[in-house]
């Protein structure tokens, strides 16, 4: 009995030291990002998750600003947040490419307590196939322009008012966490998200300044209609393993995030999965969130391995299908009939016609299976 109860204390304690150190250890410490009444600016957000978010923002009582390149989608944006909510978003007009330009808006925009930088390009192709005019097109609009959008924002946003706490949120992807058939630029675009976030994120501590990193799956918006247009099957295949959202929802998780200050916010419960798995050495606030991280990781590295063999199955029957069809099409048809014609006259040329013929047609036969 005394040993029964011993070995059960014994098998709480583990757990509620291992809780213990962590509440004592993680860092950077939680911190909470209040949005009503402070300024968010969110770049792309004239169309999908942007709009989406800054819908919210502006709902949840922020003074929101919107930035993309083109007037007209950013003037329709501005009317459908003030026919959903009857506030006044503010406009600008650049591309995150143009550090001059980004500049001038941001300084015009005043001083920002809340930067999304969520602007992004997807255009799924082989490596093999792709040009690299529109590799360089992602790396520059997805990653460059995140780096123009913080070194315009940051010295503003350190004589913000009251130096109360900030954020700098980062719209990654499921495809920043794992690399994805057909995503060779864009995940690389997104994976570097992550280091420069990682990185970020010390050296702007000491300003009061926390960032979030948010991993959407597939996310219905303008830009995923665009984008399934011209996605590889095997990209999709792929992607699926995550299911879709819609855009309002991954608004409504990024935002929650942003505001309970997480640096890694997953959107789905798949993400959740994903984000346990790659945990790495990034920053953890939550002392719960990195007991499960912890304990889960030699499993959820199982779960992942079983992924893995999932998704290569995929990409080997993908390939023999491809083969197959190649069988089954009219040139290989015609070839192998020839071949077999000449096979067959070759080793029987007299009075086997009608054996000849049943053997061609049962051949066609089964090619065309
Ligand atoms: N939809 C999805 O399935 C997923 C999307 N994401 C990420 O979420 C973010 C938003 O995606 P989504 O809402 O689908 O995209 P959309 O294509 O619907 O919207 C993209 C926004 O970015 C703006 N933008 C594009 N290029 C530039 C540029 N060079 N300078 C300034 N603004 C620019 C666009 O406006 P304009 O064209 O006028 O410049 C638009 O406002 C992206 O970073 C994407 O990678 C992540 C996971 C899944
Ligand atoms: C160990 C557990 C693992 C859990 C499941 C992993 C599932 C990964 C799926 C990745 C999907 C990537 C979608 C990218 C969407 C995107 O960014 C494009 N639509 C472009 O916008």
């Amino acid at each position: 009995m005394a040993l029964a109860f011993l070995s059960l204390l014994l098998l709480l304690l583990f757990p509620l030291s291992l809780l213990l150190i962590l509440r004592l250890i993680v860092r950077p410490k939680p911190v909470k990002i209040p949005i009503k009444n402070r300024h968010v600016f969110i770049t792309g957000g004239s169309s999908g998750i942007g709009l989406a978010l800054a819908q919210r923002a502006a709902q949840e009582g922020a003074r929101v600003s919107i930035l993309a390149r083109s007037l007209q989608k950013l003037e329709e944006a501005k009317q459908s947040i003030h026919l959903a909510t009857g506030i006044e978003v503010a406009t600008y007009a650049a591309d995150v490419r143009d550090f001059e330009a980004v500049k001038k808006a941001v300084n015009e925009a005043g001083p920002i307590d809340v930067l999304v930088v969520n602007q992004g390009v997807f255009m799924p192709q082989e490596l093999e196939e792709e040009e690299l005019d529109e590799v360089r097109f992602m790396i520059d609009v997805n990653l460059m322009g995140s780096f123009n959008m913080i070194k315009a924002t940051l010295p503003l946003m350190k004589k913000r008012d009251g130096h109360g706490p900030a954020s700098i949120a980062f719209m990654s992807s499921q495809a920043g966490q794992v690399g994805i058939y057909g995503y060779t630029a864009y995940s690389a675009s997104k994976f570097g998200l992550r280091g420069l976030a990682e990185a970020l994120q010390q050296e702007v501590i000491a300003d009061n300044i926390h960032v979030s990193l948010i991993f959407p799956p597939d996310t219905e918006t303008p830009g995923l209609e665009e984008e399934t247009k011209r996605r590889p099957q095997l990209t999709s295949i792929i992607a699926a393993s995550s299911g879709t959202m819609k855009a309002d929802e991954v608004a409504k998780k990024a935002l929650h995030g942003i505001q309970s200050g997480s640096f890694i916010v997953p959107c789905n419960f798949e993400g959740l999965l994903l984000s346990i798995a790659t945990a790495g050495l990034s920053p953890q606030r939550s002392f719960l969130m990195a007991f499960v991280e912890v304990v889960a990781a030699g499993i959820i590295r199982f779960a992942g391995l079983c992924f893995q063999w999932n998704w290569y199955g995929s990409i080997e029957k993908w390939h023999a299908q491809k083969r197959s069809k190649y069988l089954g099409s009219s040139w290989c048809l015609i070839f192998r009939c020839m071949h077999m014609a000449f096979l067959l006259f070759r080793s029987c040329p007299n009075d086997c016609g009608p054996v000849v013929l049943h053997d061609i047609v049962s051949y066609m036969i089964t090619v065309q299976e």
